[in-house]
């Protein structure tokens, strides 16, 4: 979609076209909206951040709480978004080793036990290795640390989420 065509979106389009840029935050586009018009999708996108960053600490991780595990209990019953189906298959999680699935799964819940929201982490800039290394990682660091380092990763996939709808070329 143009830019223009964007801006000129009543909020019911805006919410129903942009409501998963987040994953499961309808929330955040229906707050960005008001910014219009935007003269780019990177102004739409800072919108987005900028509504993300603002929140209070228990915001970001609710944000986060609504993210769905990487090649978790979802991703194998094929209950994840299409956004979320496709980005996890392009890490390719999707052909993860019994091994690497159970390594996977502990990690996860370890992070969890720990901080209270799931590691999220961008899919498309990621293969599985770098998921994994990822993921053990930042185990070791503080809940606020994972909390910022968390939305940053929603960031990225929300920038590349709003490119899959938005004319990168269209300015306003
Ligand atoms: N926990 C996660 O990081 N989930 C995800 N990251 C993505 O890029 N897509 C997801 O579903």
């Amino acid at each position: 979609k143009p830019i223009s065509a964007v801006n000129s979106m009543s909020y019911e389009d805006f919410i129903s076209i942009f409501g998963n840029v987040i994953e499961h935050c309808s929330l955040c586009a229906a707050a960005v909206w008001r910014d219009r018009p935007f003269s780019d999708v990177n102004s739409l996108h800072k919108s987005f951040c900028q509504f993300a960053d603002q929140l209070p600490i228990g915001g970001k991780e609710g944000i986060l709480r609504l993210h769905p595990d990487l090649a978790g209990r979802l991703a194998m019953s094929g209950g994840l978004t299409n956004e979320s189906t496709k980005e996890q298959q392009s890490a390719g999680l999707n052909t993860l080793t019994d091994q690497e699935k159970q390594n996977m799964h502990d990690l996860n819940q370890q992070y969890k036990q720990k901080f209270g929201f799931p590691f999220v982490i961008c899919a498309r800039e990621n293969k599985k290795e770098a998921i994994l290394t990822g993921l053990e990682r930042r185990l070791n660091n503080s809940g606020e640390t994972e909390a910022v380092t968390g939305v940053e990763e929603v960031k990225k996939i929300c920038r590349l989420r709003l490119l899959d709808i938005v004319d990168s070329s269209s300015k306003l």
